[in-house]
């Protein structure tokens, strides 16, 4: 029996809300199998992080040998890339095993404000491993800082993606999650301060923009969203389907992980994973 293989790469949050576990718990709700190369060991709860440990580079490079020797993964999702040294492992083993699929999340900040990869690795991220990704998927406040475009309206995306497609040469989703305007503007995208009413996402891709608007969800609970999306449209993609269709499919995940209404710990709460699973009795 066959089933698609995910490989996740990333971070660890003891937590379980975001970086490796959410992606794995994303994976397996998939009904992929999943594997996970970790980056950096972070120590954080709902409240926030208050450490990060960078894995030595030759410690990845060492976990990426064993899993793409043995199982080869139908694609792989890029989270948590901590540092200059271990971007550069990346790019080096991802070219060296062709790897497919590769969807990247160029986390930078926590949502409490922690700095997750460091400043001087920007660089090699931009001209490095997006280029590799065959999809990036930056939040507002990434985007603006890989193309220094601030990004306050409909148009700003449209315009902000467009850079950032320009400079990679890849497919963007760039992810309205922090929108504060209003998405219901004109499809020009005039400038409206107002709450916004929905979430959303633009995919740019070579062949033009599709929007992927839906309901915003009113909770708090919302820590590893950027996570499991972006593992979730890994999972799509090893599946077989489309980009703009994995696009969809996460989004539809995404939304209902965030709606069952999971309320843990005491910050900024996960999602709830296994929404689709049915409990035990
Ligand atoms: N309250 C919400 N209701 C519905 N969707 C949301 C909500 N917050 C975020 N999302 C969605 O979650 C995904 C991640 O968004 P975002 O918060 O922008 O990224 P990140 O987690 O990387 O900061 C996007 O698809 C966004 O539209
Ligand atoms: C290991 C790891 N990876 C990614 C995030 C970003 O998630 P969020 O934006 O919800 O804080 C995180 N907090 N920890």
């Amino acid at each position: 029996m066959k089933r698609p293989v995910v490989l996740t790469i990333a971070g660890s949050d003891p937590s379980g809300g975001a970086g490796i576990q959410a992606d794995l718990k994303t994976i397996t709700a998939f009904g992929c199998y999943g594997m996970s190369v970790i980056t950096a060991v972070t120590v954080q709860n709902t409240m926030g992080v208050t450490g990060v440990e960078a894995m030595a580079p030759d410690l990845v490079a060492a976990q990426l040998d064993a899993v793409f020797s043995d199982i080869r993964p139908n694609a792989v999702k890029i989270g948590m890339a901590v540092c200059r040294e271990t971007i550069e492992v990346l790019i080096e083993k991802l070219t060296e095993y062709r790897a497919e699929h590769i969807v990247l999340d160029p986390v930078m900040i926590s949502t409490s404000g922690r700095r997750l990869l460091s400043k001087d690795a920007v660089d090699t991220l931009i001209h490095g491993l997006l280029p590799l990704a065959g999809l990036s998927t930056p939040n507002l406040p990434e985007c603006e800082a890989l193309t220094g475009q601030p990004i306050r309206s409909r148009e700003d995306m449209i315009l902000a993606s467009l850079m950032l497609h320009r400079q990679t040469k890849q497919p963007v989703l760039l992810k309205g999650g922090h929108m504060t305007f209003s998405p219901q503007d004109s499809p020009e995208g005039s400038f409206r301060e107002a709450a916004p009413v929905d979430c959303s996402d633009l995919l740019r891709t070579p062949d033009g923009v599709r929007w992927y608007r839906t309901p915003l969800i009113q909770t708090t609970n919302s820590h590893g969203t950027g996570c499991t999306l972006s593992s979730a449209i890994a999972s799509c993609l090893a599946g077989g389907l489309s980009l703009p269709d994995a696009v969809a499919e996460a989004k539809t995940y995404l939304s209902g992980a965030l709606a069952a209404g999971l309320d843990l710990g005491k910050g900024n709460g996960p999602l709830d994973h296994c929404f689709r699973i049915k409990p035990l009795s």
